[in-house]
């Protein structure tokens, strides 16, 4: 029987704290070519990394979860013919047998819009972007702060928030994102390793802060509340990246905000409706996406 090699990461160890080699190993194994009626054999093209990799629960010893973008190489699914491209939650591996339950299309025009944005801009962390400010109900003229604000979620949500008429401020750990924040159109960004953000804030935005969008979490979230919103204002507790380590982060809350809890996968349904909409933006030059490629990491 003909087999093909393929390769996976493997977690070999719960991460704690920033993630290190021990955490992960690349081991090579051996998939039989022939497919069973209905099967067909996947290639990825593009694996998704985000952060709640870090803290969602999974088992030591099984293959690194995640979303990627792969290629049907070899089919006996009529309904997945050989070159279809599909999105699935098959982890970090190269090579992977399914009967396409598991196997998502693409469910909207992406045009000329490159396939990989598919797990970005027009995927996920798009997704989280467009629905988490529509949750956080933005009016013209009020002041938008969001942290990580050059991440694949921030970049994108402080464009949107721009488009929809908001003064937007970002936080960002180096110039060389406060830079590319200003290139993308956001009033106002800060180095929060460079100054002091509250302080900042306000010398921008003496009357505060209408909403905050929080990828951030841990002394982001409590110096913002604490110092920089409006009576009344809103957070979006959208992430927490700065306490996505082993220790349980501690709660902090103040009474007079409305603090909103959000999960994009809530408005999975309404995902491809919001990835039209921003392809149209993106094609019409008015949604800028940088992705980063890293041509030494090779699997
Ligand atoms: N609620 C939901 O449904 C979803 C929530 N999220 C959340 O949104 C947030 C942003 O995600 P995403 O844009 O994909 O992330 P990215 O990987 O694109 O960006 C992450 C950025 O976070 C910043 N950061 C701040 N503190 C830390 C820290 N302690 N360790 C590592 N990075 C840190 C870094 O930017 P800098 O150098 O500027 O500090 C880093 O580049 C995350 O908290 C994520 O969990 C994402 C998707 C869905
Ligand atoms: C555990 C902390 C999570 C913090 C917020 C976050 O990043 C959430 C992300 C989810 C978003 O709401 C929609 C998703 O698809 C993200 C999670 C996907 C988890 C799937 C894991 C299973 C797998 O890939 O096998």
């Amino acid at each position: 029987m003909i087999k093909m090699k393929a390769k996976k990461w493997i977690l070999s160890k719960n991460f704690c704290g920033q993630p290190t080699e021990e955490n992960l190993s690349l081991v090579e194994f051996e998939i039989p070519e022939q497919l069973k009626e209905n099967e067909v054999l996947l290639q990825a093209v593009y694996l998704s990394v985000d952060p709640y990799m870090k803290v969602w629960k999974k088992k030591e010893g099984q293959t690194m979860i995640g979303e990627q973008l792969s290629e049907v190489i070899e089919s006996r699914n009529p309904i997945f013919p050989k070159g279809t491209m599909v999105l699935s939650h098959a982890g970090w591996i190269t090579n992977y047998k399914s009967k396409g339950d598991d196997l998502n299309f693409i469910r909207f025009d992406l045009g000329k819009t490159p396939i990989s944005y598919t797990l970005g801009v027009l995927g996920m962390t798009g997704a989280t972007a467009y629905f988490g400010l529509k949750k956080c109900s933005p009016k013209q003229g009020e002041v938008f702060l969001v942290s990580c604000a050059a991440g694949a979620v921030g970049s994108i949500v402080g464009q949107l928030a721009k488009l929809k008429g908001l003064k937007v401020i970002g936080l960002v750990g180096s110039d060389e994102k406060v830079k590319f924040c200003k290139e993308i159109g956001f009033d106002q960004v800060f180095n929060y390793n460079s100054c002091n953000i509250n302080e900042e804030i306000k010398l921008v935005v003496p009357d505060g802060v209408d909403v905050y969008f929080d990828n951030a979490g841990g002394t982001f979230y409590s110096s913002i509340i604490e110092n920089n919103m409006k009576n009344n204002g809103r957070v979006l507790v959208c992430g927490s990246i700065q306490t996505y380590c082993c220790e349980d982060p501690s709660k902090y809350e103040k009474d007079n905000l409305s603090v909103i809890d959000f999960r994009s996968s809530d408005y999975s349904n309404d995902w491809p409706k919001a990835y039209n909409e921003m392809n149209k933006l993106i094609q019409g030059g008015k949604l800028t996406v940088k992705e980063k490629y890293d041509s030494d990491i090779k699997i």
